[in-house]
């Protein structure tokens, strides 16, 4: 990637200041941090693992550069830290009474969205160490927290500094890569997502976070052998990929740029507590890359529709009502998430005359659509086998979700959040439930893909 591409993204960005990307630039994590916030001492946020992975270069780097070090607060390393609310809480109130520090995060995503949320409920700005290339979220704008079992992304600044030594991140076990990888190819589908939001007037493609984006993401996806061996140039350009997705993230102030329908397959597992209690837990990237397979899938079977022929007329008068659908969201989804489920699909469910007119600009617009996202996606069988080239899970079996839940899915990602997406485009047209129950038949891309 050229450097003038990261320099336009910083630029854009609200929050961060400077981001340093190379090979041995954790030593100029001290330097940084006494540019961002002259006069502050850090206190160094870390858990157990993260530490052993940066903490003693970090830490000598705050020190070569005056930096005092008012403390250092280290997670536990197992049970692996989670990104829940009470994480949160415990941070901001053991920095709450300290005068004077910013934070310096060592971590991957979780220990970063912690940080993040914690300085950002205080009103103070951090930097990040990143240790992984596991995630497009270190440079966003919000935090991807859990709050009594649902997780959404908390509203809160990105960081002001960002560090990411391609040493300490091509030394990260190859598990955070591969994840990082599922992170990212998410971006393909999400991308017509956007494409389809856009035609439909529903939220306007903002040219230069497409550009974050999609710009250096081929080149970023291209070499998935090389990224699974660990070597370094392809690792480089995982990482400035997921770290553009979040810079376009923050531009926004919206994760639209970076997450799409494949993005809320995980959520929605995540959201159920499905490996998370596994050692290590089953990180999001692997579930987004299986997910990423699921949505492009639908995206295949949508391109066959004839929506320009639309009979609108029919499909306003079968339209279920605000209580069919409050009811099938109740039937489908977890009690801990229902009541925030019914509020996303109650509030974008259309009927009546609404319906009737973004159906007709569906019809209209159906041909623009198709030629817009044609270009733009990838098939289900080409993202499986980038992923299982990268060493990634790409069928549900390979995560533990059984066929009947993986099913269920494609219903329930349409139901915890508002962006609209390939699932809502066929919810609004009724054929959502004749869409899957195709990819699950016979000759559908999942009845012909049962097993891995
Ligand atoms: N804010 C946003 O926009 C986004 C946020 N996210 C969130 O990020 C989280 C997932 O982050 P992810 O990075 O996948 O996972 P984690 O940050 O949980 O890291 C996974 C594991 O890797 C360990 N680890 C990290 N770096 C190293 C290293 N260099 N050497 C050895 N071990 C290491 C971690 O240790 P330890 O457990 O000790 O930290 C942990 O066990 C989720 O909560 C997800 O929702 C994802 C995308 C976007
Ligand atoms: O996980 C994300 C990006 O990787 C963003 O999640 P949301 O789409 O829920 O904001």
């Amino acid at each position: 990637m050229s450097n003038s591409l990261m320099e336009r993204a910083v630029a854009a960005a609200t929050d961060t200041k400077e981001a340093l990307l190379g090979r041995g630039v954790v030593g100029q994590t001290g330097a940084l941090f006494a540019r961002l916030f002259p006069g502050q001492r850090a206190v160094v946020v870390a858990d157990e693992n993260t530490y052993a992975a940066a903490g003693t270069a970090v830490v000598a780097s705050l020190k070569e550069a005056g930096v005092t070090i008012d403390s250092e607060y280290i997670f536990p390393g197992t049970p692996t830290l989670y990104a829940g609310y009470s994480n949160v809480e415990q941070l901001r109130e053991y920095l709450r009474p300290i005068e004077g520090v910013s934070v310096c995060s060592i971590g991957a995503g979780t220990l970063s969205d912690l940080a993040k949320l914690a300085s950002g409920e205080l009103g103070r700005s951090y930097l990040n160490v990143c240790t992984a290339a596991s995630v497009d979220g270190f440079a966003s704008f919000g935090a991807s927290i859990s709050k009594d079992g649902f997780k959404s992304t908390h509203d809160c600044p990105a960081p002001a500094g960002l560090v990411a030594d391609f040493d300490i991140i091509a030394a990260a076990p190859k598990r955070l890569t591969a994840t990082g990888y599922g992170d990212l190819i998410e971006k393909i589908p999400a991308g017509a997502d956007w494409i389809l939001a856009d035609a439909l007037e529903i939220e306007p493609i903002d040219q230069q976070a497409w550009d974050l984006v999609q710009g250096p993401l081929r080149a970023a996806l291209a070499d998935p052998e090389r990224i699974a061996a660990g070597d370094p140039a392809a690792i480089v350009g995982l990482t400035e990929g997921n770290i553009m997705s979040g810079l376009a993230m923050q531009a926004v102030q919206s994760s639209r740029p970076a997450s799409g329908a494949g993005h809320q397959f995980s959520h929605v597992w995540e959201m159920e507590g499905h490996g998370t209690d596994w050692d290590p837990p089953l990180s999001h990237g692997f579930k987004v890359g299986v997910g990423t397979v699921a949505s492009c899938a639908l995206w295949a079977e949508a391109l066959q529709l004839d929506l320009a022929n639309l009979d609108v007329d029919r499909v306003v008068a079968e339209a279920p009502s605000d209580a069919e659908v409050e009811a099938r969201v109740r039937a489908l989804l977890d009690p801990r998430i229902v009541e925030e489920g019914v509020k996303h699909t109650v509030g974008k469910h259309l009927t009546g005359t609404e319906l009737r007119d973004r159906l007709n600009l569906i019809k209209s617009r159906w041909p623009q659509i198709v030629d817009r996202a044609v270009p733009q996606l990838s098939s289900p069988e080409q993202i499986a086998d980038q992923l299982a080239r990268v060493g990634a899970p790409y069928h549900p079996e390979m995560i533990q979700i059984d066929w009947d839940r993986f099913r269920l899915t494609h219903f329930k990602a349409q139901m915890i959040r508002p962006r609209y997406t390939i699932l809502d485009l066929l919810v609004e047209v009724g054929m959502l439930d004749e869409v899957v129950s195709r990819l699950f038949s016979a000759e559908g891309y999942w009845g012909r893909h049962r097993h891995p």
